[in-house]
């Protein structure tokens, strides 16, 4: 037993590890200092950031030229298969980065940094961005995530798709959950952009199927799903929900680990895992029973009924439930107001009330990620998915 632990720990730490290694985002802040090798990682990093300010497209030629710098500078000399003939896009990408040959990370990073110091001399943009935008953190592809009056606030982007979980948002909400854990905010605030706060596991997370098939894919997304909810179990500050429209599936499981929920009186809670053929995740099949009893989390988690803001109020799910129309401005005055408490009586007080169950917690998430990376394989849950994603043309 102790080595499937280990294991699964190393397995664990090897994907988070992964994961920030292939995203160019603020949260890896490793603050490496400047050495006789030249750029440090902290001048890399701003690099990669000006890049996406720079206010003239600096042209095909030189993007390939920074895309296979970046992957050298991070991952080392080209390690993928060639794309084929006419993954004409890919090819010259990898093209690019081959190219390269075996030129040392250092090198890289520092040439990647004088390029775009380069660039950045031939354009205008810095001087140009407004003081709006400053506020923004760069780098987030699925995410908006600001910073104002000691809030962090996690924003759902991906309007268009209601905000669904696809593998990248849930890399960058891990990402962003350690860099607000350090920062100086003292809350952090989730919300959705757009009409809903979330439909939740993005469905076609199942049709990328990787070399080793589906049970590699079923594996990966057990371990993915695990230290997603982890972050959750263990975000040290308080953890607000601002629920701005209907939330579905994970989206809903996992409020059960936060420390408030507002919910607009349009938000709707449907955790239809039943008619996917799946299970709860979350932490819900703990975490539901125990805040509205077990009747009530059993015509959800099993039966898949949804709630009414108003419903889930009742049960204990949501805190509290603001009319649509003043749903902002309510909700934003009182967490400012909320935020301007002690930071350290907060984030104690918040240890002293969840602590005692955190081993549980990650239990509970461990076994409810392995039940799921089971059903994931199961003819259910395959049809179910394939159906949705067929009355959607995906397939
Ligand atoms: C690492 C893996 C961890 C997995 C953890 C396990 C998690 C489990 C869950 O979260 S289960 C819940 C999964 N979600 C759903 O079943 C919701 C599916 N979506 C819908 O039922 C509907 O789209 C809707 C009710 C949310 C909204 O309906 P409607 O208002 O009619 O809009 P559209 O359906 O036209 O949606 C617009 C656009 O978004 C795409 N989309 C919406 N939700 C998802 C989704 N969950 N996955 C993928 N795509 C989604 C939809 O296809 C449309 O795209 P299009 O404009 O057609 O390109």
């Amino acid at each position: 037993m102790a080595v499937v632990g280990l294991s699964g720990r190393l397995a664990r730490c090897y994907c988070l590890r992964a994961v920030r290694s292939s995203l160019c985002v603020p949260a890896l802040q490793l603050h490496v200092s400047k050495t006789a090798m030249g750029a440090s990682q902290k001048d890399f990093e701003s690099a990669v950031n000006q890049v996406k300010l720079l206010k003239k497209d600096p042209g095909n030629e030189v993007k390939l030229k920074l895309y296979a710098l970046y992957k050298q500078a991070t991952e080392g000399p080209c390690n993928t298969p060639k794309p084929g003939l006419f993954d004409l896009i890919n090819k010259a990408k990898w093209d690019a980065w081959n190219a390269l040959g075996n030129l040392p990370k250092e090198t890289a990073r520092q040439n990647y940094v004088d390029l775009v110091s380069g660039l950045r001399s031939s354009s205008d943009s810095s001087s140009q961005v407004k003081p709006e935008a400053d506020k923004k953190q760069a780098g987030y592809e699925t995410l908006v995530i600001t910073s104002e009056d000691h809030i962090t606030k996690i924003m759902l982007n991906r309007p268009a798709k209601k905000n669904a979980l696809n593998t990248q948002m849930y890399q960058e909400i891990m990402l962003a959950l350690e860099a607000a854990s350090k920062d100086d905010s003292t809350i952090t605030v989730f919300t959705g952009s757009g009409d809903y706060y979330s439909s939740g596991n993005d469905l076609t997370n199942f049709t990328d199927i990787p070399p080793g098939g589906v049970e590699e894919k079923a594996k990966n997304g057990a371990i993915l799903l695990r230290d997603f909810v982890d972050c959750f179990i263990d975000f040290p500050k308080p953890l607000v929900a601002v629920v701005n429209g209907p939330a579905v599936g994970i989206s809903v499981t996992i409020l059960g680990l936060f420390d408030l929920v507002y919910a607009s009186d349009r938000a709707t809670f449907h955790t239809p895992f039943s008619h996917l053929g799946q299970t709860p995740e979350g932490c819900s099949s703990y975490t539901f029973p125990k805040i509205m009893g077990l009747a009530k989390a059993v015509e959800m988690l099993i039966f898949g009924k949804k709630l009414t803001a108003g419903e889930a109020y009742a049960q204990g799910l949501v805190t509290e439930v603001f009319p649509d129309s003043t749903f902002e401005k309510e909700v934003w005055t009182r967490l400012k107001a909320y935020s301007k408490l002690p930071r350290n009586a907060m984030r104690i007080s918040k240890q002293i009330i969840r602590n005692h169950e955190k081993e549980k917690l990650h239990a509970i998430n461990a076994e409810e990620s392995s039940i799921l990376q089971e059903r994931w394989l199961s003819d259910e849950c395959v049809n179910a998915v394939m159906n949705f994603l067929s009355q959607k043309a995906k397939l």
